[in-house]
């Protein structure tokens, strides 16, 4: 039994238009993903993919505008609202994408010492600030004051100082230096050392590709290939999707190749699989059928042509 394991999971939004006419919008489709305990999982893919959304949905904190079907299962449970509510922010933790998630209005100190459960607030959040060197006048500043490398080690420290078992990590768009980038990872390595799940949310490949255990591939909504970290190697013969094959020979350090096309909106996603507009070994059957998710050599992959 995997700590956390997401089966089929779907989000659906409901907008309405200027002329009240109601908009539907899938933008997450069937995700199936697992994490163990100690191991940590990376979520890769596009801008808009909905990354950030799948954090939200373990977490249940999504608008209410929002339909989810599926099921998300930790320690081999269901996770109902209730449940959810209970284990936010105690056994399960979200380390945002942004500041923006810390209150503008709140001395740090402050903000991180409501995250603790039990004991003795202030020496834990101190014990925790030691640990992520933050300085102790870190305490009586706002988040405004923070640099990118603070911000992130403060966010780090709310999330760890109630001892979560699943820490959810929703990573930075670009904007951080590489020492920022690199510190933050190894911060979530320990964790996981030391028994944590961690889910880590990444658009960076080559960051998650450091850390990770398994690379969890998106694109337009849903996962087209679960991979151990080793098959990203030579010319990605390992991989399974064409998908993954193609981002991973599109990095600088391998063939450079972009890849044609864009991905698809979540309103406009094809019939059949949705990478088949820019696959090249797609078939007649990938352009009407939607290809589901398999087992191929440890990982998991949906599409008809992978071996
Ligand atoms: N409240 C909402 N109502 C309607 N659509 C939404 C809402 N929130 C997000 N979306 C859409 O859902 C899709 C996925 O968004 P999400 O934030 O999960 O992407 P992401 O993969 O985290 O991207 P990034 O790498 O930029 O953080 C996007 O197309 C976004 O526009
Ligand atoms: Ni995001």
């Amino acid at each position: 039994m995997s700590l956390l394991e997401v089966e089929n999971l779907s989000v659906t939004f409901t907008n309405y238009t200027s002329m009240l006419r109601k908009v539907k919008r899938q933008v997450i489709a069937n995700l199936s993903l697992s994490v163990e305990a100690g191991e940590i999982v990376a979520v890769v893919g596009a801008s808009g993919s909905g990354k950030s959304l799948l954090a939200h949905a373990i977490l249940g904190i999504l608008p209410v505008n929002s339909d989810v079907s599926g099921t998300c299962r930790y320690k081999g449970t269901p996770l109902t609202a209730k449940r959810q509510k209970e284990l936010r922010g105690n056994e399960i933790c979200l380390v945002p994408q942004s500041v923006a998630y810390l209150d503008p209005l709140m001395k740090i100190g402050k903000q991180v010492q409501t995250s603790v459960n039990t004991g003795d607030a202030v020496r834990t959040q101190r014990k925790v600030f030691e640990r992520y060197r933050l300085a102790k006048k870190t305490e009586n500043m706002y988040p405004f004051q923070l640099s990118g490398g603070m911000a992130r080690r403060a966010l780090l420290a709310t999330a760890v100082i109630s001892e979560p078992q699943l820490i959810i990590a929703d990573e930075p768009t670009p904007g951080l230096d590489a020492i920022v980038i690199e510190e933050a990872l190894a911060n979530l390595r320990e964790l996981a050392e030391n028994g944590c799940a961690v889910l880590l949310i990444s658009h960076d490949i080559e960051a998650a590709l450091k850390v990770a255990d398994k690379i969890a591939v998106f694109y337009a909504g849903t996962t087209v290939e679960v991979a151990p970290v080793e098959d990203f190697t030579g010319k990605g013969e390992l991989l399974r999707h064409p998908y993954s094959k193609a981002l991973w020979r599109a990095l600088p350090q391998n063939e450079f190749i972009p890849i044609k096309g864009t991905q698809p909106q979540p309103n406009h996603l094809p019939t059949g699989c949705v990478f088949e507009p820019r696959c090249e070994r797609a078939t007649a059957q990938c352009r009407v059928v939607q290809p589901v998710n398999r087992t191929v050599r440890e990982g998991m992959v949906r599409c008809f042509h992978a071996t």
